[in-house]
């Protein structure tokens, strides 16, 4: 594997095919001995000095919204309207899911992903088999090529992604997963699934101003995938990336992490003009604040295509895993529910538009959203290709 500070003849391409022929994502790497120093990290994963001088982290000041998910109805859909409106991320207490069930999922994922390079192995692959991928992902390729200097190549995380969806046969990729595993993660799943379609569709429905039925009948949410993401420790954290900023793409997701740390929301600070509830409050300036752990509480993030459906009543929030540790790995896992028939046509509810104004996006379908995202990226630029109006594009950072 070729190792230490890029050169002119540094082969990337020849390198990248190396460091996946290894089939032991960045762990392996580890694992080989080759980067016991920050100067022998591979050219591959090093983020340019001009993505170092990024701004630094806010102090934080800006709390992401906890929403109690036991409180009265009419008091939890103004705190769930509230926290999708201004941020798009906010955790939910008292979710019915016990913490064990919690916390062994996220040490299934530790588990996959430090179970022995001969076993984990087996299942690296680009693209999935029979629902399972595990691979150290390349950054997304078509922001790359916008701005080539400004990412590296690689991640510094191998994933797990499992397909969950109903449709993708008994028990989905998670049947196929080793023993260490699989248990927790089935349980995981049926506990999260349930969440998101028993509770948080109806939820986040009444939220938007419309029935707690309408976001089911619009487009069916369904669980779809499991990314179990594993971020590893690195001697020089802040020349990697452990994920680039993107907004998550689909209806919503639910998030739970270790104690590790490194995921940061792009948030705006939000100023009160007024001292009374339903005063009105001015969007600060943006800035990038830390979404730490909260014990008991699951992470729910609003994605683009939830966004697009509120007509831009909520936010689908910026968010970027950067590396924290020098010691430590760190595990988290997303579900994410997305529409659950493939010919789903998306677009702002009509009574969300209000009278006398048109749509923000024309509608759209699965195929041509996936189309706009295989071309623009993962990074959230997709959506606005489907804005009704050419002004109100909005710029990402
Ligand atoms: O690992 C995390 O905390 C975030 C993962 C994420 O953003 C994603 O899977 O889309
Ligand atoms: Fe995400």
């Amino acid at each position: 594997m070729a190792a230490a500070a890029a050169t002119d003849d540094y082969d990337a391409a020849t390198a990248l095919a190396e460091f996946h022929a290894t089939r032991g994502g960045v762990l392996g790497l580890i694992d080989s001995g080759a980067i016991a120093a920050a100067a022998a990290i591979p050219p591959l994963f090093l983020a340019p000095n001009s993505r170092l001088c990024s701004p630094p982290i806010a102090p934080s000041t800006f709390v992401i919204p906890t929403v109690d998910l036991s409180l009265p109805r009419p008091s939890l859909v103004a705190a769930v309207r509230a926290a999708a409106q201004s941020c798009g991320f906010f955790y939910v207490t008292n979710h019915g899911i016990l913490e064990s069930v919690v916390s062994s999922a996220v040490s299934a994922v530790r588990a996959f992903h430090e179970l022995p390079l001969a076993v984990r192995s087996s299942f690296y692959s680009p693209t999935p088999v029979d629902g399972v991928l595990y691979y150290t992902m390349p950054n997304d390729p078509p922001r790359r090529a916008a701005d080539p200097e400004a990412l590296p190549v690689l991640p510094w995380r191998d994933t797990l992604i499992v397909s969950v969806s109903p449709g993708a046969g008994a028990g989905g990729g998670i049947e196929r997963l080793p023993s260490e595993c699989r248990d927790a993660l089935k349980e995981y799943r049926d506990a999260v699934s349930e969440l998101g379609k028993e509770t948080l569709s109806g939820l986040l429905s009444e939220a938007m101003g419309v029935g707690a039925g309408r976001m089911e009948s619009a487009v069916a949410p369904e669980t779809a995938l499991m990314a179990c993401h594993y971020y590893l420790p690195c001697p020089e954290p802040a020349r990697v990336v452990g994920s680039l900023n993107h907004t998550d793409a689909w209806l919503f997701a639910v998030l739970a992490q270790d104690e590790v740390g490194g995921l940061m929301a792009r948030v705006a600070a939000v100023v009160p003009t007024g001292a009374g509830a339903g005063d009105e409050e001015d969007q600060g300036e943006q800035q990038w604040v830390e979404v730490p752990k909260v014990a008991g509480a699951l992470l729910v993030n609003v994605g683009d295509v939830l966004k697009v459906l509120s007509n831009d009543g909520f936010r689908s929030v910026l968010h970027e895993v950067r590396i924290k540790s020098r010691e430590e790995a760190r595990a988290s896992v997303a579900v994410f529910f997305n529409p659950g028939d493939s010919a789903a046509v998306v677009g702002p509810l009509p009574e969300l538009v209000k009278a006398g104004e048109t749509a923000r996006y024309r509608s759209f379908t699965v195929a041509e959203f996936m189309a706009a995202r295989k071309e623009l990226g993962h990074g959230g630029a997709w959506v606005e290709r489907f804005r009704a109006c050419e002004q109100e594009k909005q710029p990402l950072i």
